[in-house]
């Protein structure tokens, strides 16, 4: 529980007193298990009230539905700190205030400020999306969703671009910035960079659609699809809540990123289910072998995406795909009939040559081609050759 609120029993009282509490983290999770990823919006109906019109019973429900709501909180980072994520999904607070528990609670960061850049962008993004969702609840986007057009086979082109060129399947990302490296490029109009890349010989296109610390958006992911761009477009999202996916469905997307840094075990199993659902291929990023034997343990992952950046430090490290993919995790790879995607930090022939050698049949780029005139020719530069052919 490294970092997390501390709980701690107070003088006199036992776990055994509070049923919820006495149960291992995981057995909790199970119960709550559909909350977890949409937890959000289980209580429209209360927060939509108005203060002061509400009668007294009603606000002891919602007093008492605040509690729950909050000890769901906790336990979430529980799980997540047990499966040795570090992120927390939102900055702690103490109980709320008619909380009535056996308990002692002290917070141990002060300030509630995030510890890391990824902890800033998923605190950020979760007062983003509880936003967005309440413009543009669930049962809207799943209207939609019933006239889009089909979806396009991600992991499909990224085999077919293997086979054709010998070398890894490019997805080229359409990225204006990061935090790591500030502005990649002035000039940047997304569709006409898609245009370049596929051109360029690109399998797929990945797309930053985070506005605040990329300089990216939905409309550019819309915009490139309605361009008549072919290729399979991955949505470049830090996802949270699973209504994130119905949106980036919606948007035009054909696949999206989870990553595991962020996202406890059972949120990425019920995730990648709903991506089975819309017809997106899930992109599970990993960084350490930790996160890979995670992700390894859970059924039904087609794509893992080795990230060579570590997203807390920013530290980026070519030979951790490699690290990776050694011994008995690169068999059960091959096994599983996974693909792996080399991602960061590629910028020539031989980076791409030493990915491959490592075993990695697709890579993710972005700075060493996004920041070239001609992005189509920075392809032919990253490759040594061009491979539009
Ligand atoms: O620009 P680079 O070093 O080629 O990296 C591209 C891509 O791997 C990187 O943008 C990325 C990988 N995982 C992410 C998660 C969120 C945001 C961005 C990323």
């Amino acid at each position: 529980m490294e970092g997390l609120i501390s709980l701690k029993s107070s003088p006199g009282t036992s776990l055994r007193s509070f049923p919820s509490f006495n149960q291992p983290p995981n057995s909790f999770a199970r119960r709550f298990s559909m909350d977890l990823p949409l937890r959000r919006s289980s209580f429209p109906a209360i927060r939509a009230q108005q203060p002061g019109t509400i009668s007294p019973k009603e606000e002891e429900e919602e007093d008492a539905l605040k509690v729950k709501e909050w000890e769901v909180g906790m336990f979430q980072n529980e799980v997540a700190a047990s499966q040795g994520i570090r992120i927390r999904r939102r900055p702690p607070t103490g109980p709320p205030l008619h909380y009535v528990g056996p308990f002692e609670f002290r917070l141990q960061n002060d300030g509630n400020t995030p510890r890391n850049i990824l902890e800033e962008i998923v605190w950020h993004k979760d007062t983003e999306v509880s936003q967005m969702k309440e413009r543009k609840p669930l049962a809207t986007l799943k209207k939609f969703i019933e006239n889009a057009p089909p979806t396009r086979d991600f992991v499909g082109a990224l085999k077919a671009a293997h086979s054709r060129t010998g070398l890894p399947g490019l997805i080229a990302e359409v990225k204006k910035a990061s935090p790591s490296r500030g502005i990649l490029r002035e000039d940047f109009d997304p569709v006409e960079i898609a245009r370049a890349y596929e051109k360029g010989g690109a399998a797929c296109l990945s797309v930053l659609t985070d506005e605040k610390f990329f300089k990216g958006s939905f409309e550019n992911l819309e915009a490139i699809r309605n361009a008549g761009v072919q290729c399979p477009l991955l949505c470049k999202e830090f996802v949270i809540d699973a209504w994130q996916i119905y949106y980036a469905r919606i948007k035009g997307a054909d696949a999206i990123l989870l990553i595991a840094a962020v996202l406890p075990d059972l949120d990425i199993r019920y995730m990648v289910k709903i991506c089975k659902i819309l017809g997106l291929a899930a992109l599970v990023e990993v960084h350490d072998e930790r996160e890979m034997d995670r992700v390894l343990g859970i059924e039904g992952i087609e794509l893992i995406g080795i990230n060579n950046r570590n997203l807390e430090t920013f530290e980026v490290d070519i030979s951790n795909t490699k690290k990776l993919l050694e011994g008995e995790r690169g068999q059960l790879i091959c096994q599983k009939d996974i693909i792996v995607v080399g991602e960061s930090g590629l910028f020539t022939p031989d980076h791409v040559g030493y990915v491959q050698e490592a075993g990695v049949k697709a890579v993710l780029v972005g700075e060493s081609i996004v920041k070239q005139s001609d992005p189509g020719k920075g392809i032919t530069g990253l490759f040594g050759r061009d491979i539009s052919l």
